[in-house]
């Protein structure tokens, strides 16, 4: 069974045009790849990816929040045991606050086991009067600034499904295996609180959450979620050749399903209302998202929701808004009133990084930690005085004390980025920001 033998649901997107696709030079490769995807194990499950839908359907009601997180573009080099293990516990530290602020269930969603291509504004980088293809992630070229490096390499998409389900092993086996219990998420926010420089404006808030464990435990209260945690994965669907090998039919229902991880967004620049992207999100049941920027119109936002949420299930869509501090509270707005109008249950996602990025004077791309949390901030404001659910946060961080985003309470610096700056594409929040974030959205809650 090839790729092309199958004709899904989803398949549609064929006839349609596909932005940010590359070229890759070897296609006999690329037909003996996508022919060993087709017929390889699925990564995820069809069940796991209705939960999900089920899960994002409380946050659509409003009874439940978001948190997505994870780098901007995993590496096969970066992936190591340790490397997930702090993203895990960075992004479940940040879930205990929001759990307890908002005295709701956090969906726990990384960005990760699977965000390995990425879409660029141009497609060549020019380096000492050298241009070269520009890096697309690592399903599709290297890093390393030489020619051979840069070209695509279909062998790669085998590579970022190997990497993926390693990771995806790793993140199951820490949910379930004692790791994640909240008495140890809680510790790890206790000593963070103590060792921050900020910490004291967080300390109510940790004792406070110290107070609720002890009286649960006082009460006897120990249900299994204490000690396990659910935890979905996400990325970009991209390269829809990759996703489309991946894609599988439940046999009981004839339902199509992308198998590369639970929930795949369109990115910013793929969301073309009649493009090749959106076709293929609305030919799978998964829960699906769109990341929608300052030119957004209402009547797209609503074209959205027609092509890929047309029963109104609540769950099945979601809307990543990354508007940019400056522009939140003028562009989202009519969005949110033009959705909520129309009665379309959707889940709103917040992403204060991607309308942030700007190149400093080293020319690193950085974003400043207080324009994130200006935009967390007008998200919350404009849900607010439209009576709408302000459903979760969507971040680029990672669990190392990388020096990448400026500001934050141990202030990084324009001179600090070179110190450590590991990302391949856009700058994460480090475990630092990353907390200084969560505790200070916790008090918009
Ligand atoms: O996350 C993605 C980046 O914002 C995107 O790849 C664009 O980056 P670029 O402008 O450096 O190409
Ligand atoms: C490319 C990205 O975002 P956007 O599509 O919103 O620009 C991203 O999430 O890394
Ligand atoms: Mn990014």
């Amino acid at each position: 069974m090839t790729s092309e033998l199958l004709h899904l649901p989803g398949e549609s997107w064929r006839d349609l045009p596909a932005g940010q696709q590359p070229d890759w030079p070897d296609q006999a490769a690329l037909r003996e790849v996508l022919a060993e995807l087709a017929i390889a194990p699925p990564l995820v499950y069809t069940e796991e990816c209705d939960r999900l839908t089920g899960q994002l359907g409380a946050v659509a009601r409003g009874e439940a929040f978001v948190l997505q997180g994870g780098d901007c573009a995993e590496t096969f080099a970066g992936m190591s045991a340790e490397a997930t293990k702090n993203k895990l516990k960075t992004l479940l530290q940040m879930a205990v606050v929001f759990t307890y602020a908002g005295s709701m269930p956090v969906v726990k969603l990384g960005r990760l086991a699977g965000q390995y291509a990425k879409p660029r504004s141009g497609s060549t980088e020019t380096k000492d009067g050298v241009t070269l293809p520009v890096y697309r992630g690592d399903a599709v070229n290297g890093f390393d600034f030489t020619a051979r490096s840069r070209e695509p390499d279909p062998r790669r998409l085998w590579r970022a499904y190997q990497s993926s389900a390693i990771t995806l092993n790793l993140v199951r086996a820490f949910a379930t295996g004692g790791y994640a219990s909240l008495d140890q998420v809680h510790a790890w926010n206790q000593d963070f609180v103590a060792d921050s420089p900020a910490g004291a404006r967080y300390d109510g808030l940790a004792r406070d959450i110290d107070r609720a464990l002890n009286f649960m435990r006082a009460c006897g209260a120990e249900p299994e979620q204490l000690h396990q945690v659910e935890f979905f994965a996400s990325h970009e669907g991209l390269l829809l050749d990759y996703e489309a090998a991946l894609t599988r039919v439940e046999p009981t229902t004839g339902a199509a399903y992308a198998t590369s991880g639970h929930l795949i967004w369109a990115g910013e620049r793929t969301r073309e209302l009649d493009g090749a992207h959106i076709a293929y999100l609305s030919g799978i049941n998964n829960p699906v998202a769109v990341k929608l920027g300052p030119s957004t119109t209402p009547e797209e936002a609503l074209a959205y929701a027609e092509a890929l949420n047309p029963r109104g299930e609540p769950g099945r869509l979601t809307f990543i808004t990354r508007m940019g501090a400056g522009r939140v509270r003028e562009r989202l707005p009519e969005l949110v009133k033009a959705v909520d109008a129309a009665g379309v249950p959707i889940v709103w996602i917040c992403d204060p990084m991607h309308g942030n990025t700007f190149t400093g004077p080293t020319g690193h791309k950085t974003r400043l930690f207080a324009d994130v949390l200006d935009e967390v901030r007008g998200f919350f404001e404009v849900h607010r005085a439209a009576g709408t659910h302000p459903g979760g946060i969507h971040v680029e961080f990672t669990g190392e004390d990388v020096t990448e985003c400026l500001g934050g309470g141990m202030e990084i610096l324009f001179h600090h980025l070179p110190d450590r700056y590991e990302s391949t594409c856009d700058p994460r929040l480090n475990r630092g920001q990353s907390l200084d974030l969560a505790f200070l959205a916790a008090q918009m809650l």
